[in-house]
């Protein structure tokens, strides 16, 4: 069976004012896989990421042109309910942001915004998602104490669990383990490899060896631009453009 597209974006230009920060991109996202967005600081991954859940919409000086596909709906169709865009699109971003709320209102938190009330089915979704993010086992006896209390790596664990809550289809990730010490940045890194089971992940790093560790297929940014995109241990053995083999050798970013 052929895999299927999640996600596809098409002639897509975005603008800050008068600054044009992507242009014309054309990226495809297949279910179930890791896509790493690479390239050097300030080309727009970031940007990029934003536009796949409508982040940017917060923006007010922004503009989007092109269309992003979510299966077969436009996410920037003025009908489409944001709200539930998000839910099957989530985010987690660089630094741990969890709630000054309990470990299980933090998980708990998108099902109580959607307006869920059934106790057993929150519980039930908490510990599920606690398990999914490989946080249940340190967390199962404490779920009461303040999620402040958590390490950084933990943290972050919980803000996946928070994202998985809503049960989402794709899960944006924006350098996810950039804070996180090297034992806490293995944990979401095999996190990742079970997660793409279920969720079609699209991530942002800085880190090549990440890139190459946890994604199946690599896009390469350069001002704005997307040069080029393709299985992972190609665009990092064999790339096609020199600008992409000068990233990915060092020399320059
Ligand atoms: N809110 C904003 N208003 C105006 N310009 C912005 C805004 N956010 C980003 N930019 C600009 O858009 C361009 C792309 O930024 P973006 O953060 O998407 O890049 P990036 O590749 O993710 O960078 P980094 O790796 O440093 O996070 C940059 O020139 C940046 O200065």
């Amino acid at each position: 069976m052929s895999p299927k597209l999640k996600m596809t974006s098409t002639d897509l230009n975005f603008y800050y004012g008068d600054f044009q920060a992507l242009h014309n991109v054309n990226l495809q996202f297949q279910e179930c896989q890791v896509t790493a967005l690479i390239g050097p600081s300030g080309c727009g991954k970031s940007t990029y990421l934003r536009c796949l859940n409508r982040m940017n919409d917060l923006i007010p000086i922004s503009r989007v042109e092109g269309k992003i596909m979510l299966d077969d709906e436009d996410i920037y169709d003025p009908s489409l309910d944001v709200v539930m865009l998000r839910r099957r699109v989530g985010m987690v971003f660089q630094k741990p942001n969890p709630f000054p709320k309990s470990i299980f209102e933090n998980t708990a938190y998108g099902l109580r915004v959607n307006g869920v009330k059934d106790k057993a089915f929150i519980q039930h979704r908490v510990e599920e998602s606690l398990k999914r993010a490989a946080l249940w086992e340190e967390v199962k006896d404490r779920l009461d104490d303040t999620a402040l209390g958590l390490s950084g790596g933990q943290q972050q664990r919980l803000c996946i669990a928070r994202a998985l809550a809503v049960e989402p289809e794709v899960l944006l990730m924006d350098e996810p383990a950039s804070a996180l010490d090297p034992i806490a940045t293995q944990k979401i890194e095999d996190l990742i490899h079970e997660l793409k089971e279920l969720y079609t992940i699209i991530i942002v790093t800085h880190s090549m060896q990440q890139a190459a560790r946890v994604s199946d297929m690599t896009a390469f940014f350069y001002m704005g631009k997307l040069i080029e995109v393709g299985e992972t241990d190609t665009v990092f053995t064999r790339p096609r453009f020199k600008q992409t083999e000068d990233y990915i050798t060092g020399r320059f970013g």
